[in-house]
Order: C-alpha cells, then sequence, then structure tokens
C-alpha cells in the first residue's frame, strides 16, 4: 500500500498510522483471497502491526538492518536505487531481499525524480538478487526494458490510470512472460 500523492492523499491530507492500519486490515483479506502479497511502504512499524508480507523502503527511510530489527526476518525487505552505487549497495545487503533500479524514465508518480534511464537496468542486468525495474514503464516500453535487460517491473500509472486495470495488468504480464 502506498498513499503518496494519491487523489486521496491531496484531498484529504497524510493518513495517519492507525487510518493506514485499519485499511491495511481490510487490504489482508483482499490480497489473502487473490493469493497475493501485502505490502507496506516505508514504514518497519506498520509492516509489523499490519502483518505484513513484504516492507518497500527508500533511500531515506530506516535502513534494511534498522527495519530488520523491527519487522523480524520473515518479511520480505525490498530498496528502491537510484545509481549504481546503491544498486551495488543493495545487492550486497544481507538485509535486503530484492532491489527496485529506476526511474527508467522520468515519472509524475515520481515528481523531480532525476531518471537513470535504462543504463541502471543494464548495470544490473544478471544480477542473482531479485530486481525490478520501475518508473514510466507501460506495455509499449516493456519491450525495450526486457531488452535492458529486466524480467520484472513496476508500474502505477500503466495499470492505476489504465481504462480497464485487469486487462492492463494481464498485457504487462504477458510482455513479462
Ligand atoms: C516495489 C516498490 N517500489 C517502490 C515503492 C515505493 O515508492 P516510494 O516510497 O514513493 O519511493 P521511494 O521512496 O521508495 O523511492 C514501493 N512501495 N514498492
Ligand atoms: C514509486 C516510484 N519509485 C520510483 C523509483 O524510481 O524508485 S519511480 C516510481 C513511480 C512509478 O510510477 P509509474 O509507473 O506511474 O511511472
Amino acid at each position: 500500500m502506498r498513499d503518496k500523492g494519491s487523489p486521496g492523499e491531496r484531498e484529504f491530507g497524510a493518513l495517519e498510522a492507525g487510518e493506514e492500519l485499519a485499511m491495511l486490515a481490510e487490504m489482508r483479506g483482499v490480497v489473502d483471497a487473490h493469493g497475493a502479497l501485502l505490502s507496506v511502504n516505508d514504514r518497519a512499524d506498520i509492516a509489523l502491526l499490519a502483518g505484513a508480507d513484504v516492507l518497500h523502503l527508500g533511500q531515506g527511510d530506516l535502513r534494511p538492518e534498522q527495519a530488520r530489527r523491527i519487522v523480524g526476518d520473515d518479511v520480505i525487505v525490498g530498496v528502491s536505487t537510484h545509481d549504481p552505487d546503491q544498486a551495488h549497495a543493495a545487492i550486497a545487503d544481507d538485509a535486503v531481499d530484492y532491489f527496485c533500479v529506476g526511474p527508467c524514465w522520468p515519472t509524475p508518480t515520481k515528481p523531480g525524480r532525476a531518471a537513470p534511464g535504462l543504463g541502471l537496468v543494464r548495470e544490473v542486468a544478471g544480477v542473482s538478487k531479485p530486481w525490478f525495474a520501475i518508473g514510466g514503464i507501460d506495455s509499449a516500453r516493456l519491450p525495450e526494458v526486457r531488452d535492458a535487460g529486466a524480467r520484472r517491473a513496476v508500474v502505477v500509472r500503466a495499470i492505476t490510470a489504465a481504462d480497464d486495470p485487469a486487462a492492463a495488468a494481464a498485457q504487462l504480464r504477458a510482455g513479462l512472460a
């Protein structure tokens, strides 16, 4: 769950911790019904209390080893990276289970974030720790992302802004298969 910059956040302000926990409790039921994973953004304390499967950390959040002290060993911990040094630090860090590289293209979902582009995807292509390309990706761009070496991708608008989100997700999945 990630509320940053959402229409709800713009209208009502950032979620308080208690509100976030209440929403995560509802989402737990939904993800379980679909055999999916519940992922919490940024906050190790909330991930622990929500019984999340995944905690995703940015470069300005708790460091992975600090977050591990809160969530323990069973939660999957991922990290956003935006340059080669950050990516190689995530690869070498035993507290990190997966990492993301991006933005592949500048994206309004992350305003102001400089895009390292597909060069960073090529930098980590072939690394065995699981990793995802992120930022500005849609079905049309997926072949380029794959050609650069990615086999997994994270998208926001390509699904949330699609007329038919389920069809968009299916098309993206097919493009990564
Ligand atoms: C898989 C995945 N990637 C990125 C995010 C996080 O988004 P955000 O918190 O806006 O960005 P960073 O601070 O991590 O760069 C996520 N939740 N999941
Ligand atoms: C949440 C996020 N993190 C990024 C990073 O580079 O770490 S890019 C990004 C936004 C991705 O949204 P869209 O698919 O709409 O471009």
